[in-house]
């Protein structure tokens, strides 16, 4: 189990450049496998989760040549199957949440698609029916072991067809979006997710010769083709990235720059953190934020009624930066609700921050309360050991902005999703060592 240690309350400055986003590249990566011929791509993080991934696809009789730092190319002429049915598939194809993805382009050309339980964050409840039932609806047949928690899809041909989700699945929509493309006949997909990493995917499928009408919305329409062919892809800098130096920068009171950010694809991104209080300016493609002083007060509604902040599929606010919200809302002046509607145990983390000396009210497993400190007090140093990715990353932020030395151990936490994490904040002033 990996540790870091944090000296806190040094004000950080500079500039940060986010990485390529963790859940663009995991579609992205499973997509090769829909064409024979190369498909180059960039901006690939170098983070644990990615590496699983391509060591998977590896596995699977991808050739990949590595082309320099976040650049590859795969070609998928050569699919080994059988690895599917061995058992080190079952165990590595637990390793992430990405994986599932695997499952929809193998299906769509190959008839077949067999996949783990896959692993990924313990939020709450992560089901995978949505997938299943699309696949179903495309006409696969299915089965599930359930002593092995091994699941698996196959088809002589699949066949285009209406369907309505029984929710906005994000890895869901991506699965069932990559056996469609090669379905005889036309598909058409409502309440489908719309997250640009899913719009990514559709553009690059339709670069590779895919139909697809409807991208960014919840009403996907694609007519089926015999057979896609390659391309090259350049992956959005990483969204849940910039909204973690954004919180970073506001909770440390430093003065950060974060490059190349991709404005137009942010979304709710930047108007939640203002509605903090915290101030951002958009300069170019970059995100400056300015040292805050005298902190940053938490709006009301209009009304005058408590502020509620919670997440909802895109483009409502990602349930991804919920974490960060809620730890740089404990320095901010005012209160905030804050309302994790998608995962039921994704805020248990704040007992920690309470160890820390912040003022948290946990209502239920989707609510809790926090009232700000206005920086009148700081958080208190202590150690804790990081639950799942954002938690982690948040409970860093806390570290980083509490006085006194923090030990945070189950990095592998955040390395799932951080590229070189340490390395980047030194870069920018921290006092963090990997130990
Ligand atoms: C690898 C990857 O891409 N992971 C992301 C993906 O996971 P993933 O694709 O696994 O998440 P889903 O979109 O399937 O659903 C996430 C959770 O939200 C619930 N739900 C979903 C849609 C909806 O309309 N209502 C609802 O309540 C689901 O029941 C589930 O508990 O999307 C999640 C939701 O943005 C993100 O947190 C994950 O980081
Ligand atoms: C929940 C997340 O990831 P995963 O779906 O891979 O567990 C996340 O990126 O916040």
């Amino acid at each position: 189990m990996g540790t870091f240690r944090i000296q806190g309350g040094i004000k950080l400055k500079g500039e940060i450049t986010p990485q390529g986003a963790k859940n663009e590249a995991l579609q992205i990566l499973c997509a090769v496998l829909l064409t024979p011929e190369k498909v180059t791509i960039h901006n690939i993080p170098d983070i644990v989760d990615v590496n699983k991934l391509i060591a998977l696809l590896e596995d699977l009789g991808v050739k990949i040549q590595k082309k320099g730092k976040g650049s590859y190319t795969f070609k998928a002429d050569d699919v080994n199957l059988e690895y599917l049915q061995s058992e080190q598939f079952k165990i590595d194809g637990r390793g992430l949440r990405g994986s599932i993805m695997l499952v929809g382009p193998l299906l769509g050309r190959f008839g077949q698609g067999f996949i783990p339980k896959p692993g990924g964050d313990k939020i709450g409840r992560r089901r995978l029916d949505t997938h299943f039932e699309g696949f179903i609806k495309l006409g696969a047949s299915f089965r599930y072991n359930k002593e092995e928690h091994f699941y698996g899809v196959e088809a002589k041909e699949l066949t285009g067809t209406y369907m309505l989700l029984d929710e906005a699945s994000v890895t869901g929509t991506a699965n069932i979006v990559m056996a469609a493309v090669l379905a005889k006949g036309t598909t058409t997909i409502y309440n489908a997710a719309c997250e640009p990493y899913l719009q990514q995917l559709c553009k690059m499928l339709v670069r590779m010769g895919a139909k697809i009408t409807g991208i960014g919305s919840n009403l996907l329409t694609i007519e089926g083709v015999e057979a896609l062919g390659g391309t090259e892809h350049t992956m959005l800098p990483d969204m849940i990235e910039i909204g973690s130096w954004v919180g970073l920068a506001a909770m440390t009171k430093s003065e950060l720059t974060i490059k190349n950010v991709s404005w137009d694809d942010l979304g709710q991104i930047p108007s939640v953190f203002r509605k903090l209080g915290i101030t951002l300016e958009r300069r170019g493609d970059d995100i400056y934020i300015p040292e805050h002083k005298d902190g940053y007060e938490i709006q009301n509604f209009i009304d005058g009624s408590i502020m509620t902040i919670s997440d909802a599929p895109w483009p409502g606010f990602t349930p991804d930066l919920l974490s960060i919200i809620l730890v740089v809302a404990t320095q901010a002046k005012g209160e905030v609700v804050i309302h994790q509607k998608m995962f039921e145990s994704r805020l248990f983390f704040v007992d920690k921050l309470l160890d820390m000396g912040a003022k948290v009210i946990l209502c239920d497993p989707h609510r809790a309360t926090v009232i700000g400190h206005d920086f009148k007090s700081t958080l208190k140093a202590t150690t804790m050991t990081s639950p799942d990715i954002r938690a982690g990353i948040s409970l860093l932020i806390a570290a980083l902005s509490a006085k006194g030395t923090s030990t945070i151990h189950n990095i592998e936490q955040i390395d799932r999703g951080y590229e070189n994490i340490d390395e980047r904040l030194r870069a920018i002033g921290a006092d963090i060592v990997r130990i």
